[in-house]
């Protein structure tokens, strides 16, 4: 289990996160909605020990993250990055062996058996072909990809993704939410940062809503995801159709096409 208790986290004079509490067990699919600037990314890097709160105490598996070494923390949690970029041309393959890092001993090179499981997630995610590809020379949504595939060759329990999706089409989307969905049935716990409200709904179990730093309502799907808890999460009229949960002007727009 991870737990945030009353954190708060300000970047100089600006406070951007007010007393968040936070429990994730094992084999939960938690998702942080929240509009841009809203404080998610800021919570993700509190909860993986590279921002140290101003206030409050984060317990992973039991032990505070602060006493734990980068070492400790990332065989335990691995992390999707929003963006990134890397200075040195690496390939592919490469970045996604880097995964295995902090099971190997200090100069340990990952061996024959790494590779085997790099290619294999490789090909659950249908990037078999990008394995000797510069890194830097492939599209948004591939290094997304690549970037799922160094977090799941960590073999962590916890998963940070923020945004996992920002960059994937329609299908490596739901290709990767499932994959993940698939892990928490073997006892990961998956944590999403998601922009798209349908996605939470379908694939979590969880939902915790941020709103300037604050949590304006957290719990089960059903019962957080509602269109008025969004309206106020995003500051518009949200609406709900069987289809799923629909900006207001949207709905509007539909039903004169549908006429
Ligand atoms: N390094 C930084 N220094 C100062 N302020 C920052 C820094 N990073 C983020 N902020 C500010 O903190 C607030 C929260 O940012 P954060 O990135 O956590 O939000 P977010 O919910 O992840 O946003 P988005 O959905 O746009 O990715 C924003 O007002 C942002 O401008």
């Amino acid at each position: 289990m991870i737990t945030g208790t009353g954190l708060s986290f300000s970047y100089t004079d600006h406070r951007v996160l007010k007393n968040i509490n936070f429990k994730a067990e094992k084999g939960e699919f938690i998702s942080i909605l929240g509009a841009n600037g809203s404080g998610k990314t800021t919570f993700f890097r509190c909860m993986q020990g590279l921002l140290v709160p101003d206030a409050g105490k984060i317990l992973l598996d039991g032990e505070n993250i602060k006493k734990m070494s980068k070492k400790e923390i990332a065989q335990k949690i691995a992390v999707v990055p929003q963006e990134s970029q890397n200075v040195f041309d690496y390939q592919v393959l490469d970045i996604i062996l880097m995964g295995s890092n902090p099971w190997l001993s200090f100069a340990e090179s990952p061996g024959a058996i790494e590779l085997q499981e790099a290619e294999a997630i490789m090909a659950e995610l249908e990037i078999l072909d990008l394995k000797n590809k510069s890194f830097n020379k492939i599209s948004g949504g591939e290094r997304q990809l690549v970037l799922i595939a160094r977090a799941l060759m960590q073999k962590s329990s916890y998963l940070f993704l923020d945004e996992p999706n920002s960059h994937l089409d329609f299908k490596n989307t739901h290709l990767s939410l499932k994959i993940m969905r698939d892990l928490t049935a073997k006892g990961k716990t998956l944590i999403t940062a998601l922009h798209d409200p349908n996605l939470a709904y379908q694939y979590s179990d969880r939902v915790i809503i941020l709103k300037a730093g604050k949590i304006i309502a957290s719990g089960q799907v059903e019962e957080v995801m509602t269109a008025q808890n969004l309206s106020r999460a995003y500051e518009i009229e949200i609406v709900r159709e069987n289809s799923g949960f629909l900006l207001a002007f949207q709905q509007d727009r539909l039903f004169k096409q549908k006429a």
